[in-house]
């Protein structure tokens, strides 16, 4: 196995303004993540996942430690790391095809290779029918479709992914959720992937890094050994569930005496 992130005493601290106080989102984080895992970042509102996920993508700087991608350390942006946000990011003037030409355009690729390529993408998450549409005519679902379509077809080594499927209703969810592992066990790259539902963790990852409320710490680190493809409804599936819930319980049990002993 080969380590592909390398998370090395990472704090991150975001300076107060007026009369508050400096706020410590991420506190000495310490991880590796190896090449074509799929991590799940988990964990309450505002511990710390996204600005784990930013700080990975070089959107913004650790106060102390640092990341690195493949033996470089991260200083900020780049191609060999994709994001798929939350709110689609769609370019709305762009049909859903030139949306994801767009991006190979900016790689260098040769038109005959971009149009291929989009082609290739745009079939694999089911919208090359759709093609010529833009954004304002797609479902949220078709959004996040072509949103990762058009980040997969840079070929990032890892993808990022900041609740990607959070503005979902359940069905569509569970849907882009296994259109995902699809595209995931067929091109093997590296994923993290945030998310505040256990289900959605237990059925995506290989591995879930569980943050606690208290100073973002990693407060556990779960292998998920369930086979795949997965059944949601199994009782092994289920037992993963509690297991987690378990640990983000405790957590909370934990922060609670210690704010209640300070
Ligand atoms: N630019 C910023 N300036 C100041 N504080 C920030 C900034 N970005 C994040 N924070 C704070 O850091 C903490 C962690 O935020 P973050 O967005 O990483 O949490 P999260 O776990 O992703 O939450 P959610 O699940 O609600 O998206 C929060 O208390 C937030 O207010």
């Amino acid at each position: 196995m080969t380590i592909q992130i390398s998370i090395d005493q990472l704090s991150k601290t975001f300076p107060g303004r007026n009369d508050t106080a400096a706020f410590t989102a991420l506190s000495n984080i310490s991880c590796d993540i190896n090449s074509n895992e799929f991590v799940c970042l988990l964990g309450p509102s505002g511990c710390g996942k996204s600005t784990l996920l930013g700080l990975i993508a070089g959107h913004d700087q650790p106060s102390k430690g640092q990341i690195v991608v493949d033996n470089h350390t991260v200083t900020g942006p780049g191609a060999d790391r994709g994001m798929v946000f939350q709110q689609y990011a769609l370019f709305p003037w762009y049909t859903v095809e030139q949306n994801v030409l767009l991006g190979l355009k900016i790689k260098g690729l040769s038109p005959e290779e971009r149009t291929g390529r989009a082609e290739r993408m745009l079939r694999s998450v089911n919208l090359w029918e759709h093609r010529s549409k833009f954004p304002r005519e797609l479902s949220g679902g078709m959004k996040q479709r072509a949103a990762i379509a058009r980040t997969l077809a840079i070929e990032p080594d890892v993808l990022l992914m900041d609740e990607p499927f959070g503005a979902l209703d359940e069905q569509t969810r569970e849907r882009l959720q296994d259109e995902l592992l699809t595209i995931w066990q067929e091109s093997r790259r590296t994923v993290v992937f945030v998310t505040h539902s256990i289900q959605e963790a237990v059925m995506l990852s290989d591995r879930i890094l569980l943050m606690g409320r208290q100073q973002g710490r990693i407060i556990a680190d779960v292998h998920n050994t369930l086979p795949r493809p997965r059944d949601r409804m199994s009782t092994d599936f289920v037992a993963v569930e509690r297991e987690v819930h378990g640990y983000l319980k405790q957590a909370e049990f934990t922060a609670n005496e210690e704010a209640a002993n300070a």
